[in-house]
């Protein structure tokens, strides 16, 4: 398993082990025992699997609130998507600034994501498939959304892809200036 810090250090993409022979592959995708040995102790308790069928699907920036914060660990078994993380934790010195990483299918790589982060991706291709790990249960009296857009922040998400797709929720979402944050 290769590990390594992105710009915000607790946000680290993973890359397990990808066995391949004439048959296909095998990778453990997830291994606790290799997990601990870089410090980190996460229980996960529900795995989540979201498809997007247009390139161009924006989800995001979102977070549950303490008690109810989750660590998330993300990958992609088809497709691909840039990847962003928001530290909101405003005793942070990185407070309110972002990181992104490609997360995909053929990169096998994975971004783990702490609590106190908001996150969000953009599917960069038709028929993406995300699956991720998170350390919570959904909490819906917990959940938040962060505008994605919001120039405080001053996410570059790519320009190529045209229209953005997003939900209801995603549109109504208020700045991080209005959110309610970790302390
Ligand atoms: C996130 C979630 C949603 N749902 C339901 C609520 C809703 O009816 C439907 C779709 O929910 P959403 O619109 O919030 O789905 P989505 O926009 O894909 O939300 C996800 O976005 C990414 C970026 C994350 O980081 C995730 O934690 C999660 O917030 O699924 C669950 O039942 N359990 C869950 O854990």
């Amino acid at each position: 398993m290769y590990v390594r810090s992105l710009a915000l250090a607790e946000v680290l993409e993973i890359v397990p082990q990808k066995f391949e022979d004439e048959r296909g592959f095998f990778s453990e995708t997830y291994n606790e025992r290799e997990i601990n040995r870089i410090g980190l102790t996460l229980t996960f308790v529900q795995d989540n699997h979201s498809y997007s069928v247009h390139k161009g699907v924006l989800r995001g920036l979102h977070y549950q609130l303490p008690p109810k914060a989750q660590d998330k660990l993300v990958r992609v078994v088809k497709g691909a998507i840039l990847d962003v993380a928001v530290d909101i934790r405003r005793s942070s010195v990185t407070f309110g600034q972002w990181v992104a990483l490609e997360v995909a299918a053929d990169r096998w790589n994975q971004i783990f994501i702490p609590k106190g982060f908001a996150h969000g991706f953009v599917t960069l291709t038709d028929h993406t498939e995300v699956i991720y790990k998170v350390s919570e249960y959904y909490s819906p009296e917990h959940d938040r959304s962060i505008r994605f857009d919001d120039p405080a922040i001053g996410i570059a998400w790519p320009s190529s892809i045209g229209e953005l797709i997003l939900s209801e929720k995603d549109r109504q979402a208020p700045p991080l200036s209005m959110a309610t944050v970790f302390e």
